[in-house]
């Protein structure tokens, strides 16, 4: 059973790795993640400034997911840069850097500053935050997204990704993927983020779960992989020549073949990883490696995007 993957010029020896955010904010941490079973790393998304992020409680594990409200706590884009000018690229695990900047211009620097370093890592540029507060999901302003993506274009020349929100409708699904086909050096979308602004609420002591915006924070794990799905499928099909990085509810290797049998070249993995560990990757990878065995299946070519309609 071959679980490798060829993309963007890249080679991963698995198609797993970690969702930004977890396991990621510091060198230690995406040390760990490099000398796992992961296929790739990818760092915390950066500002330029470090943030201390939200006020806690601002994670909570929940019985099928999580919910977080972060706030983007991170060491600044300096700190990543300088992780990814001293990162073993030979070790053959690409490194990606998130980029999310307070504002357009942030990131616009922050792009900047990585196009002039031309290291082999690759930028996915996080337009689906939704945890600062005041601070609206840049994904959902289709206007805002083909304008920072005009700009970023022009200051950033080579191969770039974006992170997705969770689109609910076909005509968003339509607008979106109209406005990122404009962009030849959009190589992949990662789909998706957490669903925004859920609130959860503890029944005995009735207070919600977790801190900032009073209590809303963003969903994750089993809860979404029903969403993540249709966003991946549908991504895919409206750009044939994109990849699609899926990420949302990968607990087991059954869930990660979902993500790849609806189109998804890699898949990402966030709560499930926080919760486990990164033994998840070699956990899920041997269940992935089972099954398509037991389907007869010896690459992730053999079944990628072939999903059915019964
Ligand atoms: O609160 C966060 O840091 C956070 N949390 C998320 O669930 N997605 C994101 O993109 C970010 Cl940036």
């Amino acid at each position: 059973i071959d679980l490798s993957v060829s993309w963007l010029g890249l080679s991963m020896a698995s198609p797993l790795f970690n969702a930004s955010g977890v396991m990621c904010r510091h060198a230690d941490e995406l040390d760990r993640l490099a000398a796992s079973c992961a296929g790739a790393v990818i760092t915390k998304s950066c500002t330029l400034e470090p943030r201390a992020g939200n006020p806690e409680p601002r994670y909570a594990a929940l019985p099928f997911g999580s919910i977080n409200s972060m706030g983007l706590p991170n060491e600044g884009f300096r700190y990543y840069l300088d992780y990814a000018r001293r990162y073993d690229y030979g070790r053959g695990k690409p490194l990606f850097v998130s980029v999310s900047g307070m504002s357009a211009d942030e990131t616009l620097t922050i792009l900047g500053e990585l196009a002039r370093l031309d290291l082999p890592c690759l930028p996915e540029v996080n337009l689906s935050c939704p945890n600062v507060p005041g601070k609206p999901q840049t994904g959902y302003d289709f206007a805002a997204s083909a304008a920072l993506l005009d700009a970023i274009v022009r200051i950033y020349p080579k191969t770039f990704g974006v992170k997705l929100p969770p689109y609910f409708d076909p005509v968003h699904f339509d607008m979106m993927a109209d406005v990122l086909r404009a962009y030849p050096t959009l190589g992949f979308v990662t789909c998706i983020n957490s669903i925004g602004n859920a609130l959860v609420v503890d029944v005995e002591r009735e207070l919600a779960l977790i801190r900032p915006k009073d209590g809303l924070g963003g969903l994750g794990g089993s809860y979404v992989l029903p969403t993540a799905l249709a966003n991946v499928r549908e991504f895919a099909r409206r750009l044939p020549d994109r990849h699609v990085v899926g990420c949302g509810g990968v607990t087991s290797g059954a869930e990660a073949f979902m993500h790849i049998l609806c189109g998804a070249t890699v898949v990402q993995i966030g709560t499930c990883l926080y919760e486990e560990g990164p033994g998840a990757f070699e956990r899920i990878a041997a269940e992935l490696s089972a099954l398509m065995r037991s389907k007869g299946y010896r690459t992730l070519d053999a079944f990628r995007g072939r999903l059915g309609t019964p």
